[in-house]
């Protein structure tokens, strides 16, 4: 496993150019090596910081991105709930990521056929990996220390087969999502977790201080040989007694 940093910001205005930046240079280093940039998105607070700091990039040119969700809520685009729908309105009409490259749910079908229908996506996206290996995956994590739609104590932290897994029973709504796997995040080659705010703080702590011993499914987030970030700020970092980086808007991870 890769070393991993956690990297503390004043507050989300600070984060938010550092996160754009890694997204882009990122992109650069895969599309130099294998002529495409693949990124999963999560939902929650990182579509808003996405959606401002990105399409204000000079020459962004997102032609060769592919994006994928980490997990998408089941409920039809125009649903307030629904990270695509809300990405869509906020960020893909900003920038020029070709609609091929966008891969979407279907909203349309029952929970298992549209994790069945992702699955299929993903494998048609990525031909030849038993798991889909992602460049980069964005990912947040809820104060009970939930990432993706997996969620504490739940059956599928156990999945060790599937690519993508119908959730019915989400504690947060809606209840019924559709969630990458651990398999799939951990093989990814860059993780970064985005995490602001007072209410991370006791489960930040948890994860960064006591790892899987803490229970929490975001501890669970240990890419294999990929880069692991956590990008945090200081109301979310107040109780971490571990070692961090500490970093203001003009830097570079
Ligand atoms: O429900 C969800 O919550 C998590 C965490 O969101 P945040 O707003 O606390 O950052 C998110 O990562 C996930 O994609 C979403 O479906």
């Amino acid at each position: 496993m890769a070393a991993r940093r956690v990297v503390v910001f004043p507050s989300s205005a600070e984060l938010g150019p550092v996160l754009a930046h890694l997204v882009t240079s990122q992109a650069e280093k895969a599309i130099s090596s294998r002529g495409r940039f693949t990124l999963g998105l999560s939902g929650g607070s990182l579509v808003s910081m996405l959606s401002k700091e990105l399409p204000v990039l000079p020459d962004l040119d997102c032609s060769k991105w592919v994006v994928g969700f980490c997990d998408e809520r089941l409920v039809s685009f125009d649903d307030p709930e629904s990270t695509y729908g809300l990405y869509k309105n906020q960020l893909f009409s900003k920038v020029n990521i070709p609609d091929c490259g966008i891969l979407a749910i279907n909203s349309c079908l029952p929970v298992n056929e549209c994790a069945e229908d992702y699955t299929c996506k993903l494998k048609e996206a990525f031909p030849g990996d038993s798991f889909p290996v992602f460049d980069l995956l964005l990912l947040g994590m809820g104060p009970d220390g939930h990432t993706c739609s997996l969620f504490p104590g739940h059956p599928l932290l156990e999945e060790t087969e599937k690519i993508v897994a119908p959730i019915s029973d989400s504690p947060k709504p809606p209840p019924q999502r559709v969630t990458m796997t651990f398999p799939v995040v951990n093989s990814a080659r860059c993780v970064a977790f985005v995490s602001t705010g007072g209410s991370k703080a006791p489960v930040l702590k948890e994860v960064l201080e006591a790892g899987e011993g803490s229970g929490f499914p975001a501890a669970r987030v240990l890419p294999t040989s990929g880069e692991l970030f956590w990008l945090v700020d200081e109301p979310a970092a107040a109780s971490l007694t571990i070692q961090v980086e500490r970093l203001g808007s003009g830097a570079k991870l």
